[in-house]
């Protein structure tokens, strides 16, 4: 404890923390009503209170033997701690990612996806910094403007020793909001302020207030607006409220709710202006409303720089003559950048001076002075946050919130009137030392409260995992997980199916701070998504999108408004075969494609990337970018190739762990930008190596090849598995010897009745179709032959059925094990179940037909449905009002089974492997057959039961090898 000589030894170094000090020696000035300086004045404080103030000399007799502490300031000056009335702690993080934009851009694109997007540690973190930034010009009270996660900003203040008026960001209606913010109703918005309220106000020594918060008109519904009023006056708070920021939000206030004016008239009409109200900027306003404002005691936060950005000039000389009470704030740092109310100061006054040039046509050297400018800064603040009893001057019995500025450095020497030195002069870094609540929380520049070197290394860490890219009109911070600065992204993907649903949730689920929406133009589709019966089936799906949906992913019809306002558009919409016209059966029909984009075009407001996710012809992307281009309005569109190579039944591995992710795109400046933004959302999880960067042909071109290759492996190890029959070999044996060879390698080996699902026949005939069309006739013809294998397997399949039943399977039934197309999931787009039943049905079989995922409806209509007409949205597809008499869909296999002459496996769904077999053959008519299409099943132990067993590929059953030859 220092106790030195009453005549003052000790230097400013030695600052203390006691319940007792003198402060002396100093230049106060006090702020209080008489504008009082002392020359050489000191204060008397007793823990948090300032217990005497007046001449040095005096203080020191009268208090010396009281005091722990006596401090000697050296001539330094001793200032009411300024007070901000407008800052934003929570877009602290979101410094610079606004420069140079409109107020609607800077809100709708930048701000709110940043804010949205804000965890609690961010908030925390970013109050914390702005905290020290405040600190360090001298700010010892702050009025939050709105912000995310309340209770973390409280638990920052309490930390950094501030004083704080804290406000939610509150908004229950209005245009651009994100959608997490959209969903908040007026009661929600009521509700939770109470709660912070409850659980804050007063808090931290009573340095903490709940005040309540409307961000600006154009998100308020009348009636939060006056519940806010009638809430803050039983409350007995304040409200803190944008008000009248440009002329666009006048102009809506006079266009929806009818007054001649704009927000200031239609506050007043309502009743809402009221003493507690602090309006910050309130730029546009007009004689009448200034009126307004100051007959019902509305204080006034002005803030020169942000208004200088966006805003415009703010008539404050007018609102001073009319007693309006206007304070400083700094807004937030992606407003102005710099967090100094020092530097606010300055700005202040000489705004107010020029725009007297603007206003009048002539100078006024003398509007705002510098003594107007300190008072704006101190008290005029404690009286906008309506805490004047306690802070805002220096005088006895108020607080011991104050401020000591050091005028012997450069920027201030020499010093001739110290006010307006304070405000012409002054530097941030003339701010040496702040006492709060009678606690010092910086002391010779150094903050005590947070530890500056331990944030320091936090940033710079964090920076360095920084690459900001401008993707743009938006930032995009990609980040390392622990990083607190979050993103700012917006994806919507159009086409909510097998391939638009997963992969978004999976986006989501790793990049928690990008906003997903998937959007479809099919209602039922987007109900189910939203719903606990999910419209597709896979593994570990649910999972992952209980996880997400309604935080960062959401499924919706207004495929307008997500498109609107993302950064990046999937786009994964069908692409079936053409049925009709040019290429029919063959070239894959663009229409809704070509549709989307349109939309795309017609509906953009700003620059966007635009994803193929959806499998296309090569160069469809060429095609794409002129419909975009062509309807662009001056909008910036790059189209990038992303393939998706997920396989269904195991798309949720495939996402989490991909073999690659490829991304095609243009080889320009901005198409190289945008492929390292789609890189950076996947480089969340999927490691850099596995993430290939090609331009947008190689993508469109390997996304088809790859499918060749795979049905073509298929139709090839089908193909042997026919020779396999003929000459007594075994399928399995010849795939396991052939797989052990690592050129050939043993996966996708399998011979069974054929590939399904909605992409391998698509995508051949697709490339087929391309090959023809560039005059490769031999090409084309190679891969026609990997689907007539496959159609070849099918008949085979249903040969063999109908030719071990005594050739014949008319009236007799059959069961069908499994109609999806693979295990795990629910697809039956192109299974070959479809046309084994239209092979068996076209002999008269009788159908009981069981599959674990897929519903009788689906059944009914596959079998129904023309060819291609499947890959239609659902919507468009013909629907089937009849039921097939033929077939009948079973609960479950030993009721498909039941007095059937034959068994036909054609799913390998895992639960077919464990079935009752012997239960199954007791039930079943004599002889009884089984036709394992996927080989799944022991043959040996079927025969040894008592069935007739046929297994593709496989050495025949004696009784099939005297039936009549099936090829
Ligand atoms: N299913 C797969 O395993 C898979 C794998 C890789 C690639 N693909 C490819 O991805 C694309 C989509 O396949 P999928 O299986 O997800 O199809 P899907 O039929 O399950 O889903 C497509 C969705 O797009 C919607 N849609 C169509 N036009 C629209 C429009 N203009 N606006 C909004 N929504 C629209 C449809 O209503 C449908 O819900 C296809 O090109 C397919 O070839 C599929």
């Amino acid at each position: 404890m220092e106790t030195n000589s009453s005549g003052g030894g000790s230097s400013s170094g030695s600052l203390g923390s006691s319940s007792t000090m003198i402060l002396h020696n100093a230049v106060i000035v006090t702020m209080d009503k008489e504008s009082r300086v002392f020359r050489n004045g000191g204060v008397f404080v007793v823990q948090d209170r300032i217990k005497a103030i007046g001449q040095s000399a005096d203080i020191l007799q009268q208090f010396s033997q009281m005091a722990d502490q006596i401090i000697d300031l050296q001539s330094q000056i001793l200032l009411p701690g300024f007070v901000n009335t407008h800052v934003h702690t929570s877009q602290q993080l979101a410094k610079g990612i606004a420069d140079d934009v409109d107020l609607m851009t800077w809100l709708h694109d930048r701000i709110w996806p940043y804010e949205s997007n804000m965890t609690e540690e961010d908030s925390y973190i970013s109050t914390l910094l702005c905290g020290i930034e405040l600190i360090h010009s001298g700010v010892t009270c702050f009025a939050e403007a709105g912000g995310q996660h309340v209770s973390e900003m409280a638990k920052a203040v309490e930390l950094l020793g501030l004083r704080a008026c804290l406000v939610q960001s509150t908004m229950d209606c209005g245009e651009g909001l994100p959608a997490s913010w959209a969903v908040r109703t007026t009661d929600d918005c009521i509700q939770s302020q109470k709660e912070l309220y409850a659980k804050h106000h007063h808090a931290a020594d009573g340095r903490i207030r709940i005040w309540f918060g409307i961000r600006q008109i154009m998100n308020a519904t009348d009636r939060l607006l006056l519940e806010t009023r009638d809430m803050a006056r039983e409350f007995k708070t304040g409200i803190h409220m944008h008000v009248a920021e440009i002329p666009y939000e006048n102009q809506v206030v006079m266009d929806t709710r009818k007054v001649d004016h704009g927000t200031v008239t239609f506050l007043d009409k309502i009743e809402f202006l009221q003493n507690n109200l602090l309006s910050a900027h309130t730029v546009w306003v007009n004689h009448t409303e200034i009126g307004l404002l100051s007959r019902a005691g509305v204080k006034v936060s002005h803030c020169p720089a942000s208004a200088m950005r966006m805003l415009g000039f703010a008539p404050i000389k007018e609102m001073l003559h009319a007693d309006i009470c206007v304070s400083l704030g700094t807004d937030g740092a992606p407003s102005n950048n710099r967090m100094s109310i020092v530097d606010e100061m300055y700005l202040a006054s000489l705004i107010n001076k020029g725009r007297e040039v603007f206003a009048n046509g002539t100078t006024d050297p003398a509007a705002l002075p510098a003594e107007t400018v300190l008072r704006m800064a101190t008290i005029n603040g404690a009286k906008s946050v309506l805490w004047d009893n306690d802070i805002g001057s220096l005088e006895a019995g108020k607080k011991a919130d104050m401020v000591v500025v050091d005028p012997f450095s450069w920027p201030m020497v020499p010093v001739h009137d110290r006010i307006t030195s304070l405000v012409y002069c002054m530097r941030t870094e003339n701010v040496v030392s702040v006492m709060c609540n009678g606690q010092w929380v910086m002391k010779n520049k150094k903050i005590l409260t947070v530890d500056e070197g331990i944030m320091a290394i936090f940033l710079k860490n964090n920076n360095n995992k920084l690459t900001n890219t401008p993707l743009n009109n938006t930032m995009i911070a990609k980040l390392e997980p622990g990083s607190y600065v979050v993103k700012m992204v917006k994806i919507c993907c159009i086409g909510a199916g097998y391939v638009g649903g997963p992969t978004m949730a999976v986006i989501a689920l790793k990049c928690p701070s990008i906003e997903v929406a998937v959007v479809d133009i099919s209602v039922p589709r987007i109900n189910a998504w939203n719903s606990d019966q999910l419209p597709i089936y896979e593994p570990g799906l649910e999972e992952v999108v209980k996880q997400c949906r309604g935080k960062n992913l959401f499924f919706s019809t207004d495929v307008e408004k997500h498109v609107r306002e993302a950064n990046i558009v999937f786009v994964s919409v069908n692409t079936p075969t053409k049925t009709q016209g040019l290429g029919a059966g063959k070239a894959a029909d663009l229409t809704y494609w070509e549709s989307a984009a349109r939309m795309i075009a017609d509906v953009s407001k700003s620059d966007k990337i635009v994803v193929e996710k959806s499998t296309v012809p090569v160069k469809t992307a060429e095609a794409i970018e002129k419909i975009l281009m062509h309807n662009s309005r001056g909008i910036n569109f790059q189209i990038l190739s992303n393939p998706e190579f997920l396989a269904e039944g195991t798309a949720i591995n495939d996402l989490f762990k991909p073999d690659r992710v490829l991304i095609g795109g243009r080889e320009t400046p901005e198409g190289m930008k945008a492929i390292k933004a789609l890189k950076d959302v996947y480089a969340h999880w999927v490691p850099e190596d596995r993430i290939l960067c090609t331009n947008l042909w190689s993508a469109e071109v390997s996304k088809l090849a790859a499918n060749a290759f795979l049905a073509q492996r298929i139709s090839s190890v089908n193909a042997m598995s026919a020779l396999c029959e003929a000459t007594g070999a075994d399928v399995s044996q010849v795939s396991h010897a052939i797989g052990f060879d690592s050129r050939i390698g043993p996966k996708f080996l399998n011979a069974s009745v054929g590939f399904g699902g909605s992409c391998f026949q698509k995508d051949i005939l697709n490339l087929v179709y391309i090959c023809e069309c560039n005059g490769l006739p031999e090409v084309a013809n190679y891969w026609k032959q990997v689907i007539k294998v496959n159609d070849y397997q099918k008949t085979r399949f249903v040969n063999r059925v109908v030719s071990s039943m005594f050739n014949t399977v008319s009236g007799k039934k059959i069961a069908i094990l499994g109609f999806a197309f693979k295990k795990d999931t629910g697809d039956t787009r192109e299974t070959p179940a479809i046309d084994v039943c239209k092979g068996l049905m076209g002999d008269k079989a009788r159908l009981s037909i069981y599959d674990p995922q897929v519903p009788q409806e689906h059944i009914q209509r596959d079998l129904q449905m023309n060819k291609f007409d499947w890959d239609h949205p659902i919507h468009l597809q013909p629907t089937s009002p009849s039921t097939i008499n033929q077939v009948i869909v079973a609960s479950d296999a030993y009721e498909a089974t039941k007095d059937s002459h034959g068994v036909c496996i054609l799913t390998e769904w895992d639960e077919f492997k464990n079935l009752d077999y012997q239960k199954i053959y007791n039930n079943m008519q004599k002889p009884a057959f089984v036709f394992d299409g996927r080989n799944i099943l022991d043959v040996e132990k079927l025969r040894k039961i008592g069935f007739i067993v046929y297994s593709i590929g496989k050495p025949l059953d004696k009784w099939l090898k005297d039936m009549p030859a099936v090829a």
